[in-house]
């Protein structure tokens, strides 16, 4: 389809219909390859379509080997057709050119019609070339040839792709024209998100894109040599891409890790560059090669591999997002999300409908694959109906005033146009939203979609997330390592009071054994219950753990309130919809000692809980829970989907001065408090509600001192039944458990815990249980 037949010279722009499309369009015809007979001017009034081929690559050696199939066949020289899998009817996609394996490079580079846009350059419009599809498809190849057999190696001519061709044929062009022009060519990639230069005089570094109203999205920095001859040219394209990233996988033995754009800017020298080292003002061609989609299943990448791919696909997804919306009949009204990412800002030029662009879907004719090649080919049908109005660039200088007021019009109409949609789009944001996401993953953006999110899900299995974990919990060593440190020194200070208190023989002790049927008396209902209701404020941040430890320390003073500035819902659930996962273990009613380790890591927990604000909880003791003879304490992961969203340790009895508490630790995947939970401690008798605010500075490693905390309170491993923790404890890293890489940190405080567990036992040899010595909760029954 690149190459219509021309109509007859002089002719002007003739209606004809889109076989793809309902509506009628004006195509271009009248370019002759002798050059524009049309002026910029002319030109800017039309409407053209973008041009589209497709090329299927021959079967490689190693499909052929593994016996697979083909599944595509050309009918004529502009119908592919598409063998489905499991049979059924063949489907047909009409391009401009389909190019089969059989095409010769030069037959690609003559039916492509990248001279017309070589012609469109030479007169001043911004053209671009890309090649898009699946990674291994042959878009590299159809651009710039096979990879180098070696360094310095040149590609043979018979296979040097359609750039070195049209290279040639330009420069063959210039020098025919009968006037002089300035030749300047620009080389970069885009590599994990980052712009490079590709002619740097030193190593690559990345460059910023700018934006401003005359240029629009360009590379600061970028350097634009200057050429006059063919040698001089190809030395500049050799230069990059042995420079450009590249590496093997599964799929592709030299695979392009980055988006490469060549640009040749072409300029008459009447105009000047406005500031040295500006790309002239004139016509450019810019040839894209983009890196190819891939399923990091089928690539079987991993590591950096699997990072560039993430980047390459997400890069993707936002272009295909961009030419989703470019179709869309209303795009007019919709904003293009142009700045979403660097490929897109520099794409803008050409997609957003100024330039003139000719898109070469490469295609795998395997059967193997099959669905991304009919993904690519749904999404090249749609994308041959992207129209563009061609502009010619503007003249550097004064506008006149009232061309400038014209302007300052249309951007304010532009200006409010955008409010009104933005508006539109908060209130309605379902209907209008929903309907053009539905609509746009039909194609291509659908299909990059998919390949995120199996990408996502790729990264699920316990190796990967371990990696995944691994590389967070690397992150985060150094603040936990100072997190444990001062942990372990709260700890210790308070192992010096613990071992004080028995000795001093004033501590109170339950007079409960650890044994599993002893009776315990519970206090009466304490004087802060009011009609089965008690209020309990507390600060807990890690300056104010101390506050929150010191009741826990003294069982016979009353709970203390600290007024939370902020007043908590009581009732209900947020998410009632998550399922929940529990784990934990039920202690009998600990003697006064043990209430003291349980108060140590309280405040261990608090301090854990980083500067989370407990603004104020609300629990409601009922009669049976006072009178419940067990106290205990439990881990509770609240999650929504796959993923845990808020882990609650909770402490449950029957003593109100064990502070029937919960802390929240939401996972790193909650910010902002959307999945505030709060735990009613249905069916258990003893729990108790806690409502925590969630905090945004909560990280992964809280989960994992959760689980630490826990092990520690229980005495054993715990086994979280929810991701993101693995199954099997044991087996992780330590850096994983406890989020400690440090490993002297982590087993301090074990340490500490066995130094407190015996210094209990011996304030429990040394001293007599007393009930005097108890608090309230320790008077007559409430049963
Ligand atoms: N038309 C063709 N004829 C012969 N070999 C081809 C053809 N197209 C591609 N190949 C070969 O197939 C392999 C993959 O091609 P290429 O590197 O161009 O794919 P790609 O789409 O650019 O992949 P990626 O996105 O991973 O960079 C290369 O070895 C290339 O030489």
């Amino acid at each position: 389809m690149a190459l219509r037949p021309s109509a007859e010279p002089g002719a002007g722009p003739r209606r004809t219909r889109n076989p793809h499309s309902s509506g009628a369009q004006v195509r271009m015809d009248g370019l002759g390859s002798t050059g524009a007979r049309k002026g910029p001017k002319a030109l800017a009034a039309w409407t053209i379509w973008s041009l589209l081929d497709t090329r299927v690559r021959p079967m490689s050696a190693a499909e052929l080997r593994r016996g697979e199939q083909s599944a595509l066949h050309c009918s004529g020289t502009r119908t592919l057709q598409v063998r489905p899998p499991g049979g059924g009817p063949d489907m047909a996609f009409r391009f401009g050119a389909v190019l089969d394996g059989a095409c010769t490079q030069e037959d690609v580079f003559r039916a492509c019609g990248v001279k017309r846009l070589g012609e469109l350059a030479l007169h001043g419009f911004s053209c671009t070339v890309f090649t898009f599809g699946q990674t291994g498809s042959g878009k590299t190849y159809t651009l710039t040839g096979p990879p180098p057999q070696g360094e310095g190696v040149p590609v043979p001519p018979s296979l040097t792709g359609i750039m070195q061709r049209t290279f040639a044929w330009l420069l063959d062009r210039v020098h025919h024209l009968g006037f002089p022009v300035t030749l300047r060519a620009s080389y970069l990639e885009i590599y994990n998100e980052q712009v490079r230069d590709l002619l740097s005089l030193g190593s690559p570094r990345p460059l910023p894109v700018r934006w401003n109203k005359a240029r629009g999205f360009y590379v600061e920095q970028l350097r634009v040599v200057e050429f006059s001859s063919l040698e001089a040219l190809m030395e500049l394209l050799q230069m990059g891409l042995s420079r450009r990233q590249s590496s093997s996988h599964t799929l592709n033995q030299a695979s392009s890790r980055s988006h490469a754009l060549l640009t040749l800017y072409v300029s008459r020298p009447t105009v000047p560059p406005v500031d040295p080292g500006e790309p002239p003002v004139g016509g450019k061609l810019c040839f894209v090669d983009l890196a190819g989609s891939e399923k990091v299943a089928a690539t079987g990448s991993r590591g950096q591999l699997m990072l560039e791919a993430n980047s390459i696909n997400r890069s993707l997804l936002a272009l295909g997002h961009c030419i989703s919306l470019l179709l869309d009949p209303q795009r007019k009204q919709s904003h293009i999300p142009f700045r979403d990412s660097k490929l897109t800002k520099l794409l803008a030029d050409s997609l957003g409908g100024r330039g003139v662009t000719l898109m070469v879907a490469c295609v795998s004719p395997s059967a193997q694959c099959l669905p991304e090649t009919l993904s690519t080919l749904r999404y090249a049908s749609r994308a041959q109906r992207v129209t563009t109005r061609p502009q010619g660039p503007k003249s550097p200088g004064v506008k006149p005033p009232q061309q400038g007021a014209v302007e300052l019009l249309q951007l304010q109409e532009e200006n409010r146009r955008l409010r009104f949609q933005l508006d539109q789009m908060q209130t309605k944001a379902p209907g209008i939203h929903g309907a053009r996401v539905a609509w746009a993953q039909r194609n291509l953006y659908g299909m990059l979609q998919e390949f995120m999110l199996e990408n996502e899900r790729l990264s699920r299995p316990p190796d990967r997330k371990e990696m995944r974990q691994l590389r967070s919990s690397r992150d985060l060593a150094q603040a936990e390592q100072r997190v444990l440190a001062q942990q372990v020194h709260e700890l210790e200070r308070h192992l010096h009071s613990a071992q004080a208190l028995p000795q001093q023989g004033s501590a109170p002790v339950c007079p409960c054994s650890m044994g599993p049927a002893a009776p315990c008396r519970v206090s009466p209902r304490p004087p802060w219950v009011v009609e089965d209701k008690m209020e309990c404020r507390s600060h807990i941040s890690p300056l104010a753990g101390t506050a929150t430890l010191l009741p826990l320390l003294s069982p016979l003073s009353s709970v203390p309130s600290i007024p939370g500035p902020l007043g908590l819902p009581t009732e209900g659930v947020p998410c009632a919809t998550g399922s929940s996962q529990y784990w934990g273990k039920t202690l009998q009613e600990p003697p006064v000692g043990h209430r003291l380790l349980h108060a140590g890591l309280l405040f261990l927990v608090s301090c854990a809980a980083g500067v989370a604000e407990v603004s104020s909880g609300e629990m409601v003791p009922r009669q049976e829970r006072l009178s419940s003879p067990s106290t205990g304490f439990g881990l509770f992961s609240r999650s929504w989907g796959p993923r845990p969203q808020v882990t609650y340790l909770f402490l449950h009895g029957p003593h109100p001065q064990h502070l029937h508490k919960a802390l929240a630790f939401p996972s790193p995947h909650e910010r902002g408090g959307s999945n505030l939970g709060y735990w009613s401690g249905r069916g258990r008798p003893g729990d108790t509600r806690l409502i925590l605010p969630p905090h945004p500075r909560r990280s992964h490693s809280d989960w994992t001192q959760t689980q630490v905390l826990a092990e520690m309170l229980i005495g054993e491993e715990v086994v979280p039944s929810a991701p993101p923790m693995p199954t099997g404890s044991s087996n992780l890293s330590p850096m994983l458990r406890g989020g400690s890489g440090i490993p002297n940190l982590t087993q301090r405080p074990e340490a500490v815990t066995y130094q407190i567990s015996n210094s209990l036992n011996l304030g429990q040899s040394q001293s007599q249980p007393s009930e005097s010595m108890q608090g309230p909760s320790q008077g007559p029954s409430s049963r």
